[in-house]
């Protein structure tokens, strides 16, 4: 069926438009995207024109080749947001538990045989892909009735051969069921690992810390092929080649069955790393060095508990949201944020001339991560003299920097960020120019920010990014007049009710669809 015969010149000129931003947004020429659907450049220049007749499938083809919702068939139209900003929000905001935390306990109840409750799981869409591919091999997986909490029920045998490869394939915590599996099974196939559109993201350090436990991984035709030859029960110790959370998560949820003693060295002690240490204390595993970079586990060949664990709050929601008071000149308290993974971000803060209090501190419901309310007041913010960089946790949270953009471009003077993690993270903050910000690209890995920012209103594509898409929705809330953020699907992959809570706090914002 042609799509012509249905809709007007002027859709096909929406959707010729819609594509090309998903196509620059994803840093493709028209070639590279011809090249992906198996068709002429010219082609393309015709489809992002409004000229080309399209079929349903070749919409569905352009879809998957951009990874994008911006065309959907045989559902609902992506969302769109209208925002109205310019007045400060008020009241207060409590975090909700966090997405890192969440993915990770969820790979590892792959490890129990007994039943695992996770409680307070955010409803993120990164959860429920994962639940997809956990029920799709046979995991029973059953919320409460308030849709809060989690029964997690794993069978003896996992039907593997009938995963669903396309929720796989767009998270990239699928690596994380590597650790889980290789107790299981002497070979297995998993999808490759999905994502962000954030450039390349090596899994190489998984294979590297994986090999210990006998895992090896050959990846060829869009999947890894895993064989297992399970060492003995000797003690070992890995050296992780890098920092990385989920790198750390997969080396100690392959070391939690492997009976004998694993020292993991330049571990992440990052907030989701600590939430699964506790986690698998629950199910019997001791783990030395709790929040630390060496890491002793001490693992159990049969792991069987009934075990009830709640993760902790997000910091990296709890940044947002305070990005979301500091750029509306707002007062305003963000409740339950964990302060530890917070810190230096609240220093950074502080020199730049934000006032704020911390109220005493409580304990989250896992009993361990301390957890503050954090009032904010309006502030006359300035530049931070030295550069704004990220490090592996202690270190100011990679998934923190790009609200320091926004931020920064609300303050007097010129502040240099460095994004030296994600190659194609920055890139996508320059959008913020549209709304009047001055945010100049020097390299795919540094930006530099001139504030302050006269705000102004205007209709933009969501990048293909999480972070970056809620930068320049708060950037929004700065902008005096109404702004529209198309296509924000992917913001529902890491925020529960984003928009909701905002509009209690006073802001303005309306979700529509085409
Ligand atoms: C589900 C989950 O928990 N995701 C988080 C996790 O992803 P994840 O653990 O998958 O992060 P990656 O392993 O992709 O690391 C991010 C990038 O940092 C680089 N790198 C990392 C550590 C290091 O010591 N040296 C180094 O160069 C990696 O090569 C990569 O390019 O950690 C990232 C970095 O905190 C966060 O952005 C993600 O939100
Ligand atoms: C990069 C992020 O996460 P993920 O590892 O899920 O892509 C993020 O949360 O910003």
């Amino acid at each position: 069926m042609s799509l012509t015969e249905e809709a007007t010149g002027q859709s096909l000129r929406q959707i010729g438009t819609l594509v090309r931003d998903a196509r620059r947004h994803h840093g493709l020429t028209q070639t590279q995207l011809a090249e992906r659907l198996g068709t002429s450049q010219s082609a393309i220049a015709r489809i992002e024109q409004g000229a080309q007749n399209l079929t349903l499938e070749l919409l569905g083809r352009l879809s998957a080749a951009l990874d994008s919702e911006l065309i959907t068939v045989g559902k609902a139209g992506p969302t769109h947001l209208r925002v109205t900003g310019g007045t400060p929000l008020s009241g207060s905001v409590t975090v909700k538990s966090s997405k890192n935390a969440a993915v990770a306990l969820l790979c590892a109840s792959l490890l129990n045989r007994g039943t695992t409750t996770l409680r307070n799981v955010a409803r993120i869409v990164e959860v429920e892909r994962i639940l997809d591919v956990l029920r799709s091999i046979g995991v029973r997986a059953t919320w409460d009735d308030a849709g809060r909490d989690l029964t997690i029920v794993v069978p003896d045998e996992l039907d593997l051969a009938g995963i669903d490869a396309d929720a796989a394939r767009r998270t990239r915590s699928i690596i994380m069921f590597l650790g889980p599996l290789l107790h299981r099974e002497a070979t297995f196939e998993l999808p490759y690992a999905g994502g962000c559109d954030l450039g390349t993201r090596t899994v190489e350090p998984h294979m590297i810390a994986l090999r210990p436990f006998g895992l090896e991984i050959e990846a060829h035709a869009g999947e890894y092929h895993a064989r297992v030859d399970r060492p003995g029960s000797a003690d070992r110790t890995i050296v992780l080649t890098e920092r990385g959370d989920t790198v750390t998560e997969n080396a100690l949820l392959a070391a939690a069955r492997h009976p004998g003693r694993t020292t993991i060295r330049n571990a992440s002690p990052n907030y989701m790393v600590q939430d699964l240490c506790l986690y698998l204390e629950l199910l019997g595993v001791r783990i030395d060095g709790f929040g630390t970079t060496t890491l002793v586990v001490h693992g159990v060949a049969e792991l069987d508990a009934d075990v009830d664990y709640t993760p902790s709050e997000d910091p990296v929601e709890a940044m947002s949201l305070l990005t979301a008071g500091i750029v509306t000149g707002s007062e305003l308290t963000v409740r339950r944020a964990p302060i530890e993974f917070l810190e230096i971000e609240l220093a950074i803060l502080g020199e730049m001339g934000l006032r704020y209090d911390l109220s005493p501190e409580y304990a989250a419901d896992n009993g361990r991560t301390r957890l503050v309310d954090i009032t904010i007041h309006p502030s006359d913010l300035g530049a931070p003299i030295d550069k704004v960089h990220p490090m592996p946790f202690p270190g100011l949270n990679i998934d923190n920097l790009p609200f320091f953009t926004v931020i920064a471009a609300s303050a007097s003077g010129g502040t240099l960020i460095h994004d030296w993690v994600y190659d194609n993270r920055a890139i996508h903050l320059s959008d913020l120019t549209r709304l009047g910000a001055d945010v100049r690209l020097l390299d795919p890995h540094r930006v530099l920010v001139t504030g302050p920012t006269h705000w102004s209103a205007a209709e933009i594509v969501c990048p293909p990014a999480l972070r970056p898409a809620v930068c320049i929705l708060l950037a929004m809330l700065a902008c005096k007049g109404t702004s529209v953020l198309r296509n924000v699907d992917i913001i529902a992959r890491g925020y529960e009710q984003l928009y909701e809570r905002l509009v209690e706090m006073g802001a303005r914002i309306e979700v529509f669809t085409d």
